[in-house]
Parts: structure tokens; sequence; C-alpha cells
């Protein structure tokens, strides 16, 4: 179970001009594992990721999570889906800009219907002693850390990073990395999309895309 996508598509159009982004993706991501998503700028990573997370809706092709079909559905089911078993994290940051981290967290939970101690998870992510900062007074490293507690405030059943160690420098880039390797020991299934070797280095399975198809 988990996430499974068989052969997903996505079109962009404006006006004339057509991108394929994503062509013909079948994937399927277990319990446990962690697997990254390597590929050169524009290869389709963030689209795809997007499509899985059911933020955008494939123009071809299913998803599902946990059994449960996500491509084709409503936005609001989707947002449900999403909600009750996929954590995302982007390259942006998933922050509340004007609420401290522990509120953030609390926002999360509440949006999320998550029942996890917010206490716990900030000392798990080893940020407890930042939980009264605001998103712009945590360093890069906090900032990372936080967002993952966001996405993982309802214990989804996946965990989808969209270069989450982007801006870190290595040793915060290993401890993100080691936190995420133990949400994949407590039974996430995570997809990771990145340029690090660090990320390739730690996940189980490599998946790359080139030019919106998975050639490996
Ligand atoms: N909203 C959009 N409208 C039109 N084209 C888009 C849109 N979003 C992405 N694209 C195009 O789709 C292709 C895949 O983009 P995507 O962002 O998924 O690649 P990526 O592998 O995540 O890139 P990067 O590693 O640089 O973040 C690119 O050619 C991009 O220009």
């Amino acid at each position: 179970m988990s996430l499974r996508a068989e052969n997903l598509y996505r079109f962009y159009r404006a006006g004339d001009e057509e991108t394929l982004a994503v062509q013909g993706v079948s994937l399927e991501i277990l319990p446990g594992e962690v697997v990254a998503l390597s590929g050169p700028s524009g290869s389709g990573k963030s689209t795809l990721l997007a499509c899985l997370a059911g933020t955008d809706e494939p123009s071809g092709g299913t998803v599902w999570v946990e059994g449960h079909r996500m491509s084709g559905r409503s936005e609001a089911t989707r947002a449900a889906l999403r909600g009750r078993h996929i954590g995302t994290m982007a390259q942006s940051g998933n922050l509340v800009a004007h609420l401290s981290l522990a509120d953030n967290l609390r926002l999360a939970r509440y949006i999320r219907g998550g029942r996890a101690s917010i206490q716990e998870l900030l000392s798990d992510l080893g940020i407890d002693h930042r939980a009264k900062a605001w998103p712009h007074q945590l360093s890069g490293g906090e900032l990372a850390r936080a967002s993952l507690g966001v996405a993982l405030v309802n214990a989804p059943a996946v965990l989808l990073a969209d270069e989450p160690t982007g801006e870190l420098d290595e040793a915060t880039e290993a401890r993100l990395l080691t936190l995420v390797r133990h949400r994949a020991d407590a039974g996430c299934a995570v997809l990771v999309a990145s340029h690090s070797p660090a990320v390739r280095r730690t996940a189980d399975r490599v998946l790359i895309l080139d030019d919106g198809s998975l050639v490996a």
C-alpha cells in the first residue's frame, strides 16, 4: 500500500506551447522505504511530487494513497486524503509567518486532525528550545526541521519532500536525513526529490527522471 502511481502524465499548455512535464510515470513507494527522486533541473520532479500529493491533478494516469484513489477526485476530496495520509515538505517551507513554531505545529495538527504531542515532536526534531520563536527567527536548519515537523504532525503514512535539504550545510542535512530515516523505520513511505548526493546515499532506492520519464 502507501503510495502508487500508474502511467502518470502532466501537460502544461500556455497558448500554442505545450510542455510534457511528466510522461508515463509508474511507481510504488512502500512503508519503511526512503526513495530518492533525482534528475536534472526541469526534468519534472516537482510536477510529479505535486501530482502524487494531489495538490496538482495529472492530465492522465492514476494515483492511489493507502489504497484510496487520489487522482480524478474533487479538490476537496484530494485535500482530505492528503490531510489524512500525506505529509508534504516543500522547498519554500510550509510555515505561517506570523505564528510561533509551536503554534504552527498546533495549527497543522488542528487542520489535519492529528493528536501528536507538540512538545514531543519538537523534542524529537531537536528544536523544543525554539518553540516560541517565529519562523523568521529560525536558522535554515531549524526551519527545515520545523517544516518536517509540520509535515509529520499527524504521523502520515507517506512523506513527500521537495528539495528539503537544498539550503542546508552538510551536518544539518545529515541530521534532517536521520530524522527522515527514523520516520521510515517507523513505517512511513518516503519520497524525496533532490539533487543532493547525501539524499541519494541515504535512500534505499533512487529513481531518476529525465525529460518527464523515469529512466531508472
Ligand atoms: N505551471 C507551469 N506552467 C508551464 N510549465 C511548467 C509549469 N511548471 C513547470 N513547468 C515546466 O515543466 C517542466 C518540469 O518542471 P518541474 O518544476 O517539475 O521540474 P524539476 O525537475 O522539479 O526542476 P528543478 O530541479 O529545477 O526544481 C519544466 O520544463 C518547467 O518549465
